[in-house]
């Protein structure tokens, strides 16, 4: 998809703060520090649009892009930073879940997993909670760059093992620095868009 708009519309915590509309919706979830918001910058051709950051934590809020007028990506905060605070952390939980149960224009999630190593705990939990609710996953495997490209196949194995990656559900290589995987993330997401 050839992106010619990209703009962030509301950081919001509260439905009610969520856009209106019925334009169809991706949501971004994964471990901090992982690589969703370069992810989604890399997908956007925009070098910051979403704030990147080599401190993980930084995403707080659901932030929603809006792209091209016709779908909106959302920013998830990460999961597993270990200086998270036990209340912070459960209203985290809540906000995800509120978002995840209630939004009727979300799609699909994009899991972002790192490539290199198998799903952490943490990825695994958070692939049994989207398909506990019935969200279509597509399995975003980053950081490719960083593995040489003959281990791609054993490492996408590994990934797809690890989760038990549900026959639906699609996983695709990616790379925020060389932009690897994008052109096939954009043919599945117009997939739920029909
Ligand atoms: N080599 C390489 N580095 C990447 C890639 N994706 C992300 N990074 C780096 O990983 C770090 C974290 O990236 P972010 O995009 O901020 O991660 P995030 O998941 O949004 O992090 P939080 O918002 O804190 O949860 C940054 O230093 C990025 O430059 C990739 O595909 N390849
Ligand atoms: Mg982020």
């Amino acid at each position: 998809m050839k992106v010619n708009s990209a703009e962030i519309v509301i950081s919001a915590v509260r439905p009610n703060q969520y856009p209106e509309g019925n334009l169809p919706e991706f949501a971004l979830a994964g471990r901090s520090n992982v690589g969703k918001s370069s992810f989604i910058n890399k997908m956007l051709n925009r070098k910051a649009l979403a704030r990147i950051s080599s401190k993980p934590g930084k995403t707080q809020t659901l932030n929603f892009y809006l792209i091209n007028e016709i779908l909106h990506f959302v920013d998830v905060p990460g999961y597993g930073y270990a200086k998270v605070s036990k209340s912070e952390r459960d209203a985290w939980g809540k906000m995800i879940e509120t978002y995840i149960t209630s939004r009727e224009q979300l799609k699909a999630v994009l899991l972002i997993v790192d490539l290199r190593h198998p799903p952490s705990k943490d990825d695994v939990l958070m692939y049994d909670f989207l398909k506990h609710y019935g969200i279509p996953v597509i399995i975003i495997a980053t950081k490719a760059d960083k593995i040489p490209k003959s281990k791609w196949q054993k490492h996408m194995k590994i990934t797809k093992e690890t989760l038990e990656l549900k026959a639906e559900d699609s996983i695709i290589l990616f790379s925020s620095e060389t932009g690897e995987g994008k052109d096939k993330a954009w043919s599945v997401m117009g997939s739920f868009m029909k």
